[in-house]
């Protein structure tokens, strides 16, 4: 039937997603009428990806909140919380560690715990970084981030900044 003949490709150029129906060879940019678009092959993954594609660059981008705890190696170890953050990598870990449990039991969220608790100017937007592609972050950090599905709440991640707690949100 009509339903099963449409495909949603990804325009290399345009990096939009388009239809493609198979049996008349025709494409179009829109979502064919009277097609219901979970009928068509491609359509979760592609058009989720297109989403999370910067269209200005055309490279992935995803959304995360994080919860900073900085210590006293940290290379920025002042925060909007303690002008001269003193505690020891280990007491650092031992928090971040402490955070994780109350996230995971469900008992607070990473947002609400990120707004009082993060050593980040992100606090301010419980956590939000917003936006972001690979190439902005610390290594260590981008590469958690990008490796998290949608939803899922990261283990503790070191980087020059301290260890983090990272919500992958979009
Ligand atoms: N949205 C971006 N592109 N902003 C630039 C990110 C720079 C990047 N930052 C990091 O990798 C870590 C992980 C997340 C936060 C962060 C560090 C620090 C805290 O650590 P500190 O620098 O005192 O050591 N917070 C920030 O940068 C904040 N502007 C993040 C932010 C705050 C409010 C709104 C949006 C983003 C880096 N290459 O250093």
């Amino acid at each position: 039937d009509i339903n099963s003949e449409w495909e949603c490709r990804m325009s290399r150029s345009r990096k939009m997603v388009y239809y493609y129906n198979r049996a008349t060879k025709e494409s179009t940019w829109e979502l064919p009428a009277g097609v219901d678009p979970n009928t068509i092959k491609g359509y979760e993954e592609k058009v989720e990806r297109a989403q999370a594609v910067d269209p200005s660059t055309g490279t992935e981008q995803i959304r995360a909140s994080h919860l900073l705890v900085k210590y006293e190696g940290s290379r920025r170890p002042s925060s909007w919380k303690e002008p001269t953050i003193k505690r020891t990598k280990e007491e650092a870990l031992e928090l971040i560690k402490i955070y994780q449990t109350r996230i995971k039991s469900g008992e607070i969220t990473l947002d609400e715990l990120a707004s009082t608790e993060s050593d980040c100017s992100s606090a301010k937007r419980n956590g939000d970084l917003g936006f972001f592609s690979r190439g902005q972050m610390q290594p260590a950090f981008e590469e958690a981030a990008f490796n998290l599905k949608v939803g899922e709440l990261s283990e503790p991640v070191w980087s020059d900044s301290g260890v983090h707690l990272i919500l992958r949100t979009s």
